[in-house]
This record gives structure tokens, sequence and C-alpha cells, in this order.
């Protein structure tokens, strides 16, 4: 495996070692860092027994959890999470994320918001950023009703600057379409911002559906590091 790859995996293990318990409902996030986490979350509830569930956050963590014959739960049956593990696209110095590089953002922020505990998992390549913005150049994705692309667009830019694009698929004419049949921005701003209220502001936008900026969700980083050790990162105490 590459460097990254490994990396990958050294977050994930520890993430799932150290906040996996048995008897607990688990959010499992979205990319390709989760899929580490999966694989341990598997071995451990095979050696170890445990009786734990998984709440997916996309129709990819829905396909993981079942190809491990792990437990598929969801929001209904399991309305509070005792731990949620996803990846993020960058990480900040207060741990404040943009996600939705896979374009989940909206089911992860659901399932992030409904955990105890939301623990983020990364590499150290491209994510461990002191300023949003810093390592990650493709924006902040949004998820937008589809007829309201246009004038979303517009309103972003209009009041916080920068460049909107709407997402288009790689290998399929046309938008990429989300798991809840929206479309998606990339909102490439400028400079520093201050994303609780860039957050708020944005979500109220009529058309709207969510952001991938997560402020004050995260608990906890675990970063792979390239030398094989793990590097961990919790909020700075205000
Ligand atoms: O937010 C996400 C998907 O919406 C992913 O967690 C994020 O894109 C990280 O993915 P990867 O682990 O493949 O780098």
């Amino acid at each position: 495996a590459t460097m990254a790859e490994e990396a990958k995996k050294l977050a994930a293990y520890a993430a799932v070692d150290n906040h996996v318990q048995n008897n607990q409902a688990v959010g499992v996030g979205s990319g390709s860092t989760i899929v580490y986490a999966v694989d341990r979350l598997a071995a451990r509830v095979r050696q170890e027994k445990l009786n734990i569930v998984c709440v997916p956050t996309s129709f990819q963590a829905r396909q993981l959890i079942l190809q491990h014959s792990l437990a598929l739960s969801d929001l209904d049956r399991h309305p509070q999470l005792d731990v949620a593990i996803d990846g993020a696209d960058e990480v900040d110095a207060d741990l404040t994320l943009i996600k939705g590089g896979g374009g989940c953002l909206t089911h992860e922020k659901i399932v992030a918001s409904c955990a105890k505990h939301f623990i983020v998992i990364a590499d150290y390549s491209r994510k461990d950023s002191k300023v949003l913005g810093q390592q990650w150049k493709k924006g902040v994705p949004i998820e937008v009703i589809p007829m309201a692309y246009v004038p979303v667009c517009r309103t972003i830019v209009r009041r916080f600057g920068g460049e909107a694009h709407l997402r288009m698929a790689v290998s399929k004419a046309g938008p990429v379409v989300t798991d809840n049949s929206n479309f998606l921005l990339d909102w490439k701003f400028d400079g520093a911002q201050n994303w609780r209220e860039v957050n708020a502001a944005i979500k109220m936008i009529p058309g709207v559906v969510d952001t991938g900026l997560f402020v004050d969700m995260a608990e906890r980083a675990y970063f792979g590091m390239e030398d094989g050790s793990v590097q961990v990162r919790d909020p700075a105490v205000a």
C-alpha cells in the first residue's frame, strides 16, 4: 500500500480501537479512509464478539456495513449514537472541517449531530491545516435543491465572494446527483472567513440543504502520519 493508504489505516484503527466498545450504536462515515475503519470494526466484532449496530452516512457506507455483515441500523431505531467516525477533506486548528468531497455531507452531518462523540480520521497529506483552504482547493461543498442551484450560486458569491460552481459528474453527462437526489455546489472562497457565521448564513439561503462546513462538531481528529505514528488533535480550550 502507498504511504497515504497506510496512514489512513493507522488513523482509522486508532479511532475504532479508542472509541468503540461493546453495546454501542456507531455512525459510519463515507469516503476512502472510512473503509479501513469498517474493516477494523468487523475484525473486532468477530474477535471480541462485540454487539454493535452501525448507522450509515451514505449509500457507500451502507454497502460497506452490509459487505462486512455488520448489523445495519438507522436513526429511526437508533436516534442516539454513542460515537460517529468519519473522514474529512480538511481539518483546521479548531477542528472545523470541510466535508463533502464525496458528496455525502448532509447525511454525514445529521449522523454526526446524533452522536455523543464525533471522531474524525485522516491521513497526514493535504488535510491537516491551520486554516481552511490552506490545502483543500476545491472549495466548500454545498448540497442544493436542483431548481435553486443558479440563484444559490449567485447569492453565495454576491454575499461572500469567491466562485461557486455546479459539480459535474465524471462518468456520466451532467451534474453529480447526491444520495438525496440533489445537486452539489463547490464554493471556492477567498481568504479567511468566520466559519460559524458563514455556515449559518449559507444554510439560511432558500434551496440550500446543508453545507460541508462542520463547526463545533468534531471532538477529536486522528491523523495517520508518514512515520507510522498517529497524531491526535483535540480542540483548543477556549
Ligand atoms: O466528507 C466526505 C464525503 O462526503 C468524506 O469523509 C471526505 O471526502 C474524506 O474522504 P476520503 O477519506 O476519501 O479522503
